[in-house]
């Protein structure tokens, strides 16, 4: 993979444009925050980039997180590797997990402060800690690619800058919906504001200031 492209691409709900026609070309090596207000389009704008790129190994974390509620947080974040083992394997893993997936798994936990919860239900958990265990499927899934919307939304202070620093660490090339500017700025390489399913915006992020992106709310 070098570059990504979308071209004239557009998205509908019940006959309403709701992103479009854009194009949009991602780099390898390239961290994009799409910012832009509340319904400006940037969950579905992510929902076409995975269609269109899934066969790009284009991991994808969703607003709603995805988990299983009724599984533990092991086999929550074990699940991101799922298409990595046979369907044998996966099965033990359900009643007996393996040693090395403990040991590749439990670093990740340790490292988002979740590894007293490891063999927790998921639906115990708060909704920073569920949020903490989908970005650890995410990392622990190993794609070439990450689609993450609201990542760290549930998270706030170092926390936040742990969980990011850490996505960003497995993916050198991922698209992040993010409301926070300061960050996203921090974080990034290059901001795409959407303004009504539409690029407004699209620059370095260390050309931007978070006042330059006030115009997109
Ligand atoms: N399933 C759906 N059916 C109909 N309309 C939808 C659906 N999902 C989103 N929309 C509409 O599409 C537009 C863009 O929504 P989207 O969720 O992509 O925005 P967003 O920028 O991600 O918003 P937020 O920051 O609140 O998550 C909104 O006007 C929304 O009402």
């Amino acid at each position: 993979m070098t570059a990504l492209a979308l071209t004239d691409v557009v998205a509908d709900y019940g006959g309403a444009r709701v992103i479009g026609p854009l194009d949009l070309t991602l780099v390898r090596g390239e961290r994009v925050a799409l910012v832009g207000r509340s319904g400006a389009g940037k969950s579905t704008l992510l929902g076409v980039m995975q269609q269109h790129w899934r066969h790009h190994g284009a991991a994808l974390m969703p607003q709603q997180l995805g988990l299983v509620p009724s599984l533990s947080v092991f086999h929550n974040v074990y699940m991101g590797g799922l298409a990595r083992h046979p369907s044998w394997y996966n099965l033990v893993s359900l009643a007996r997990p393996f040693r090395r997936d403990i040991e590749a798994i439990m670093p990740l936990l340790e490292r988002f402060g979740i590894a007293d919860k490891c063999w927790t239900a998921v639906g115990e958990l708060s909704g920073g800690q569920s949020q903490r265990v989908a970005a650890a499927r995410a990392i622990h899934q190993r794609g070439d690619l990450l689609l993450a919307d609201e990542p760290i939304s549930a998270l706030d202070g170092p926390l936040a800058e742990r969980v990011l620093s850490a996505l960003g660490e497995a993916y050198p090339t991922a698209v992040l919906a993010m409301h926070d500017v300061e960050l996203a700025l921090r974080f990034t390489d290059r901001v795409v504001g959407i303004v009504e399913g539409r690029i407004a915006l699209d620059e370095a992020s260390h050309r931007l200031s978070a006042r330059d992106l006030l115009v997109l709310y």
